[in-house]
């Protein structure tokens, strides 16, 4: 299959929704009762467009990488607790050079999901800086969530799961590995970020918060889960 990762120009990227559309929308003909933006970050083919299409095509980009140039973005609607969550969800490059441009972004993303390659120590190793760019550009309030991708390429594993566990401890995010080829943990992924995002927009004072670690580790363990076929 092939594909082309294109870019979007200012324009299109700024017709994107506003944070907490509390009121039912239609998109391309899925209604939505609420709509949030997600970013997508890590270096370049940790595997960020792949985990995107896994999500939203249930599908395995294969074949030649082709690295995405700038900014793309693809919506999604799930069923949240009674609630039509959109997510639109923004690829970045990650490729230092197109870095400026991505920046600009972050400050509109009320989730991000940080990947790294199990495969590549390099991509590990990045993740304090991306932490760092993040701190520096996006929401304070931002939620992110740590990613090892390509769990599938045990034979190639350099970076144990216990150094993933640990580094997102020290930043008290949630963490977990996923793997676009198989659907390992990727709905999964999302769905945490939606339900985290959920609570967060409709939240009375007197309910108690959403803990996205303890749903995350309660559907870990649920027979079938984590697979997008
Ligand atoms: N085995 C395996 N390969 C993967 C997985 N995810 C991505 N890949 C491969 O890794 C390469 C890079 O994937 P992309 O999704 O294009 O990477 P990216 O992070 O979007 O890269 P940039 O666009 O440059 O930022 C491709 O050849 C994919 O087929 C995975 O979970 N398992």
């Amino acid at each position: 299959m092939s594909t082309r990762k294109t870019s979007l120009t200012d324009k299109q990227a700024k017709n994107g929704t506003s944070k907490y559309v509390l009121e039912r929308c239609a998109s391309v003909n899925e209604y939505y009762d609420v709509s949030f933006k997600v970013m997508l970050l890590g270096d370049s083919s940790v595997g960020k467009t792949c985990i995107l299409v896994r999500f939203k095509d249930g599908a395995f980009l294969g074949g030649n990488f082709i690295a995405t140039v700038g900014i793309d973005f693809r919506n999604k609607v799930v069923d949240v607790d009674n609630l039509k969550v959109k997510l639109q969800i923004w690829d970045t490059a990650g490729q230092e050079r197109f870095r400026s441009v991505t920046h600009a972004y972050y400050r509109d993303a009320q989730a991000l999901l940080l990947l790294y390659d199990i495969t590549s120590k390099p991509s590990f190793d990045n993740i304090r800086a991306w932490l760092t760019e993040i701190h520096e550009y996006a929401q304070k309030d931002v939620v992110i969530m740590l990613l090892g991708n390509k769990s599938d390429m045990a034979a190639e594993r350099v970076v144990k799961k216990e150094e993933g566990e640990k580094l997102a401890k020290e930043y008290g995010v949630p963490f977990m590995e996923t793997s676009a080829k198989t659907g390992v943990n990727v709905e999964l992924a999302f769905l945490a970020i939606a339900k985290e995002l959920r609570h967060r927009a409709t939240q009375q004072p007197d309910e108690p918060k959403f803990q996205i670690h303890d749903y995350i580790e309660s559907q870990k363990h649920k027979p079938g889960c984590c697979t997008t076929v």
